[in-house]
């Protein structure tokens, strides 16, 4: 009764992507990473650029920003600076954005106010050999533990540098960083600035993260300044995971393990199954930053070993997501989940591993073993939960999963 569905989803529908990612410089980075998103902090050239003004003839606004709009109007769009200077806890915020998009942004906000909070006690920013500062915990986290659920300060489309020049650029952003609060201001300025430009460029572009918004159909991306998140360093096997929440609007930081007291907490920049030289390439033409995790400074020996598992994982999982029904044979998938797992166990990939315990939920069910299937699809639906789904993301994969458990329970 289930093979033929068990089917479609081991021909490749159960690719699971965390679309969280540290934001990235303009030039050379990598096809892949930003997809779908233009370039970020690429300037437009600053002679096509025609007219800049001050938003007096400004339409209706929402209640919940303090200061008026400060639009620049490049060739074909307007962009504005909206910012509300008590969002929540006290602190402010500002978001850069097209007109349309800021008044979609601002509904969003108004109902993202009341959002949970965790305590930050036991954080400390400290200095960390070779890499600047970074964050670390005077108590131990437990794996699974909401470690932070940190609000942005800053919001930007990615777009906007590619319809404004550079000096409008700098006025929108500039505005924004002004317009906050004392205090926030205070945690934004000291951040790490390694990428150039003016500070406030510099900031977003060394510590931003890529963040999806639900912007009234203008579909830019959008880059979010998370100020304490801002002082997690990269590690290429972290202890811990980051992931936005669209509705609350807020960073969440988990425990990827068990982190011991004085352990200083990691989170990965990018795609966290990628080979030494891709990594090594990624973070130097993306962050401008030689990476010196300890993935990254093992000996030559263990750098080979991990890479070869590493490329086993990604061929296996290629291999299984290609399958028809011609090439698809049970007990060799079962086989190559088992070793997939393994390498996951050994290079910190359990996060990536949703889509492999769905795949055997539906081997399983596919020979009527309704007990193993089952074990399979809560599995799914629990690493699906604890890692990729958030509240206000795409939840397809969730459903899916669950309309199995269902299934499964007649
Ligand atoms: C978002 S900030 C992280 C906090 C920063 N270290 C600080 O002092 O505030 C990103 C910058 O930290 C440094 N960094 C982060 N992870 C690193 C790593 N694994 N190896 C070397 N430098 C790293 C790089 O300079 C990078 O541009």
């Amino acid at each position: 009764m289930y093979s033929l569905r068990g089917l479609v989803v081991l021909i490749g529908a159960c690719t699971f992507t965390s679309y969280v990612y540290a934001w990235a410089q303009c030039a050379s980075v990598p096809q892949h990473f930003l997809s779908q998103q233009e370039s970020p902090l690429c300037w437009k050239e600053e002679e096509k650029v025609e007219t800049e003004y001050l938003g007096e003839e400004l339409r209706y606004e929402h209640p919940i920003w303090s200061h008026k709009a400060f639009c620049v109007r490049g060739e074909e769009k307007e962009y504005c600076t909206h910012t509300t200077s008590s969002f929540r806890d006290g602190h402010g915020l500002s978001v850069i954005a097209s007109p349309v998009a800021a008044d979609a942004i601002s509904s969003a906000l108004a109902a993202s106010r009341n959002a949970p909070r965790v305590s930050e006690d036991g954080l400390e920013v400290r200095s960390v050999q070779g890499k600047g500062k970074g964050l670390t915990t005077t108590r131990l986290i437990k794996k699974g533990e909401t470690i932070l659920l940190d609000s942005p300060r800053i919001i930007a489309s990615a777009q906007f540098p590619s319809h404004v020049s550079h000096s409008q650029g700098q006025t929108l952003f500039n505005t924004a960083l002004d317009q906050l609060p004392t205090t926030d201001r205070h945690l934004i300025l000291p951040l790490d600035k390694s990428l150039g430009g003016t500070d406030i460029e510099n900031i977003m572009k060394t510590n931003a993260f890529a963040c999806y918004l639900s912007d009234g159909d203008v579909e830019d991306g959008y880059m979010c300044l998370f100020p304490s998140v801002a002082r997690i360093n990269h590690a290429c096997r972290p202890n811990a995971h980051a992931r936005f929440i669209p509705r609350t609007l807020l960073m969440e930081i988990k425990a990827q393990r068990d982190i011991e007291a004085g352990e200083e907490i990691s989170i990965s920049y990018g795609k966290i199954e990628l080979k030494y030289a891709e990594r090594q390439r990624l973070y130097k033409e993306g962050w401008n930053f030689t990476c010196t995790c300890s993935s990254c400074t093992a000996s030559r020996y263990d750098i080979a070993g991990s890479d070869q598992r590493r490329a086993r994982f990604a061929k296996l999982r290629m291999i299984m997501e290609s399958l028809t029904a011609e090439t698809y044979d049970a007990q060799q998938v079962v086989a190559w989940e088992k070793e997939v797992m393994e390498i996951s166990k050994k290079e910190g990939l359990d996060t990536l591993l949703a889509g492999d315990y769905e795949r055997l939920a539906y081997v399983y069910a596919g020979h009527e073993m309704v007990r193993d299937a089952k074990i399979w699809a809560i599995k799914a639906k629990e690493s699906l939960m604890e890692w990729i789904v958030v509240d206000g993301g795409p939840q397809n994969e969730l459903w899916r999963v669950e309309e199995l458990l269902a299934e499964l329970s007649q």
